[in-house]
């Protein structure tokens, strides 16, 4: 039995959270909204993130950092990914104060805007080694949602720190969820992250009407050009057939659970980028790690001229369907090139 801390009460914190209490964990759900925590703790449930969901009657939420912290063998961060850095900084100075060491683990999927960096390049930047074990990467095909209402899923986890990656495992590993290991921290980081922008893509071809050849040639190209931006970055190209690439892509381009998708479904239905993102209420990844991941392509010279599209779309406003149409007058190919 292990005491962790989850910092993030949205749907994935919320349902992680839960999902480990009952695994016998003692957990303490941190949120950055009192009202949320007193929500969580006293009525269990989270209405806005996790509609008519049922949370375990013992879990308790608070909106005090440093109560969650208390004691916690494991700190796993669930915020979004341009959270991830302030809400470091505030964990380092209660592990300091409170001289703590505990596993760092996120579950987080996207590139810091401003820097472009992986989560786990943050968190080691933010975290000194007196404040932090290995740090431990949770990804794959997951839906909050599903994992909520107890279907098979499984996931990866990826620390250059074997020990730690198999002491994450165990710690979520139940009849219906199940985690293998992984070292490659790059590649799993940029699967995950890459995957949201072509759910964007996905989601924009199906509010367009097309069909499902189209949709299979976006998954498939997408994956070929979040492989080779991994790979310019020093991931192993199996990874990207592992559950951080391909399952993820396959979870996120055909869900409708995924707010990427749902995102770009209603900007192909026409729905402007402002619009959509005010009603979601929820963090849509993909929309700046396009940016992210569209300068990076530039800087390394890789070639990703679906990312590049969506780029256009969301950050030059350019039509969705004249972008389509570049694509397709491009010059013939080699597949694999
Ligand atoms: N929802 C899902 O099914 C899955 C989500 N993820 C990833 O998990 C991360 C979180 O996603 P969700 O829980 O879905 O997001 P969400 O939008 O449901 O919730 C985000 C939570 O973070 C809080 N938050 C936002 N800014 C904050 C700040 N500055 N300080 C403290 N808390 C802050 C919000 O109040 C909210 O409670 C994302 O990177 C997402 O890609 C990964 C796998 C599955
Ligand atoms: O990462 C996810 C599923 O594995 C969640 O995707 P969305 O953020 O698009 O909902």
């Amino acid at each position: 039995m292990k005491r962790i801390a989850v910092l993030g009460a949205g749907s994935w914190g919320t349902v992680l959270a839960n999902l480990l209490l009952k695994n016998g964990h003692e957990v303490t759900l941190w949120t950055h909204k009192p009202a949320q925590a007193a929500e969580i703790t006293q009525q269990h449930t989270n209405q806005h993130y996790l509609p008519d969901f049922v949370l375990e009657p013992e879990l308790t939420a608070t909106a005090d950092l440093k109560t969650a912290l208390v004691g916690a063998d494991v700190v796993l961060f669930v915020v979004p990914t341009n959270a991830t850095r302030e809400v470091a900084k505030k964990v380092v100075a209660g592990l300091t104060e409170l001289q703590q060491r505990p596993i760092i683990v996120h579950a987080s999927k996207g590139l810091e805007q401003q820097t472009h960096k992986r989560l786990s390049e943050v968190l080691a930047e933010e975290m000194p080694d007196a404040t932090r074990q290995a740090i431990v990467v949770l990804s794959g095909p997951s839906h909050a949602e599903d994992v909520a209402a107890g279907d098979i899923t499984s996931l990866t986890a990826a620390s250059n720190d074997l020990a730690a990656a198999e002491t994450i495992q165990q710690l979520f590993m139940n009849d219906y969820f199940r985690v293998y290991t992984n070292t490659d921290v790059i590649g799993v980081e940029m699967g995950a992250a890459l995957k949201n922008v072509i759910a964007i893509g996905a989601g924009a071809l199906h509010g367009l009407g097309y069909g499902d050849n189209t949709k299979a040639a976006l998954m498939t190209r997408g994956l070929a050009e979040i492989s080779r931006l991994g790979v310019a970055f020093g991931a192993e190209p199996l990874t990207f057939i592992g559950l951080s690439g391909v399952g993820d892509l396959i979870v996120t381009c055909t869900s409708v659970h995924s707010r990427n998708w749902r995102a770009g479904n209603q900007l192909g239905q026409g729905e402007s980028l402002a619009a959509v993102l005010k009603n979601m209420g929820m963090v849509v990844e993909g929309v700046a790690t396009t940016k992210a991941a569209y300068e990076l392509a530039q800087q390394k010279h890789v070639d990703m001229p679906i990312t590049t599209a969506i780029y256009h779309v969301l950050y030059e406003q350019k039509d969705i369907g004249t972008e389509i149409a570049t694509l397709m007058k491009r010059a013939g190919k080699m597949e694999l090139a």
